[in-house]
């Protein structure tokens, strides 16, 4: 099946440098503008999402007004639109200017192929990651994965991974630390699956004493043992046909994992005092914020039982991880929070959002939940102060949010790294972040890093 090619928008009046252009990104669909009329032509029929263009075009080929202009229009026409702005080195700040009106990046000319063909794949995947969110969020409401709020690439590609994996059968292990939301995913799953008429059960093993806990898996008969006045099921039998969650799973005692195990080859229960076996049909997910691999080395952990549950494994990223989840759930929890309260129109100060931003959040996603719910209480006025989070940190410095500061950082730090990673090596440095040599020696000057 011949896969649609994405389009890439190239605006330059300069046949040679079409030509070239052309040539380089001969991987993309692309369409090819060398003035106002015809790039506004091409963004109406094909919607590319990725344009790289000249500033100097005509009417105005010395200038960057008519550039401007396009740059505009395209924005007010397709504002998803990835604008590249290629300037020569002499009209720098009319590229810089080209961002504060909305273009994505800019870079110089003469082009690198290797360089701008990775702005241009990273501008491709940003669209695409930004249209993905959007069609979550208006899926908001209808969709099982409407609980679980975030704008943060590698939670959405595990909302992916669920989404994907709901259909089947297969045992799914989810990773994460406490408070990073493994239940609400686990529940998705279930949403998401064919059983998601029937029951969806959980257990947090952590939470149930050992004596308890067998019962609570397996039920029992009347007379089982003492005080068993009556037949109870568990919730292995009560799940049949639906989901059976196992929290925690980590913390299942030894003797409940060898009858979990049997369970698990066998599907059948057999409940305390009980002498028939009950077949039962459930998926199984499980979560713990253990590291499993590690408790079956020490002998803690069956390591049959653990290739059982894990058929997919999910890792949840804890929430100091997430890029703009911790600024996104506060907004979520305050609005909730206010509708609850009925305190409408509550808003966060700079400083209890910079607070927000700054913290670790060792407890991640409910810990959040909990802070956000006390300050609604807590605040006096129309505003959450920092103080109302009754968190113990401090605010540390507002975090940049500038577009160049934030690149020159990644710039740097990816700079730093490669050379680290090859201990010095520029040829092999410089083949890991993808750029020519000369390109490295530029990016390490304007860096003063050291060779
Ligand atoms: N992405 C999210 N968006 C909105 N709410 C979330 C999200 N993740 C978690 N929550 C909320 O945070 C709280 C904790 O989530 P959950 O119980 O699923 O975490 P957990 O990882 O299962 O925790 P534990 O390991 O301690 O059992 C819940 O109230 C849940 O609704």
């Amino acid at each position: 099946m011949s896969q649609e090619k994405k389009k890439l928008l190239i605006v330059e009046d300069d046949l040679g440098l079409q030509k070239q252009l052309r040539w380089s990104f001969d991987a993309y669909e692309v369409l090819v503008a060398g003035d106002r009329e015809s790039a506004l032509a091409h963004v109406r029929r094909h919607e590319p999402a990725v344009v790289t263009m000249d500033l100097g075009l005509p009417p105005d080929p010395d200038g960057a007004t008519e550039g401007f202009a396009i740059l505009q229009q395209i924005l007010a026409l397709a504002p998803d639109t990835k604008i590249i702005v290629l300037s020569g080195n002499q009209d720098r700040d009319n590229a810089v200017k080209a961002i504060g009106l909305g273009a994505y990046d800019f870079h110089q000319k003469p082009f690198d192929p290797a360089l701008l063909g990775l702005v241009i794949e990273r501008a491709f995947y940003l669209h695409e990651l930004q249209r993905d969110n959007r069609r979550m969020s208006q899926m908001q409401g209808s969709s099982p994965m409407s609980g679980v709020i975030s704008r943060d690439p590698g939670m959405l590609k595990v909302c992916r991974s669920i989404e994907k994996v709901a259909p089947s059968s297969a045992s799914v292990m989810l990773l994460g630390d406490s408070g990073t939301g493994k239940e609400v995913l686990a529940r998705a799953l279930h949403q998401l699956s064919p059983r998601q008429d029937k029951r969806f059960m959980a257990i947090n093993c952590a939470a149930i004493p050992e004596n308890l806990l067998e019962s609570e898996l397996f039920g029992y008969e009347k007379g089982a043992f003492t005080g068993a006045v009556k037949q109870n099921l568990g919730k292995i039998e009560l799940a049949n046909e639906g989901t059976f969650f196992l929290d925690e799973v980590g913390d299942l005692p030894m003797s409940l994992q060898a009858k979990l195990l049997r369970f698990l080859q066998e599907r059948v229960v057999e409940r305390i005092g009980g002498h028939k076996e009950i077949p039962v049909d459930v998926r199984i997910v499980c979560a713990t914020h253990q590291n499993l691999k590690e408790l079956a080395s020490a002998g803690r952990f069956r390591e049959d039982l653990y290739y059982r549950l894990s058929e997919i494994v999910i890792n949840i990223p804890p929430l100091a991880e997430r890029i703009g989840d911790a600024a996104l759930l506060a907004h979520h929890f305050k609005n909730k929070f206010n509708a609850k309260e009925g305190r409408s129109g509550l808003t966060f100060s700079n400083e209890a959002m910079a607070l927000i931003e700054s913290h670790g959040w060792p407890g991640n996603v409910r810990e959040m939940e909990n802070c956000i719910k006390r300050a609604v209480i807590m605040a006096d006025g129309p505003q959450i102060s920092a103080e109302d989070l009754g968190l113990s940190s401090l605010p540390i410095e507002e975090e940049a949010i500038n577009l160049r500061q934030i690149r020159d950082d990644a710039e740097y730090k990816a700079v730093v790294k490669a050379l680290a990673r090859v201990d010095g090596n520029m040829l092999k440095a410089a083949e890991l972040l993808g750029i020519s040599r000369p390109t490295l020696y530029d990016l390490m000057s304007r860096h003063a890093i050291k060779q």
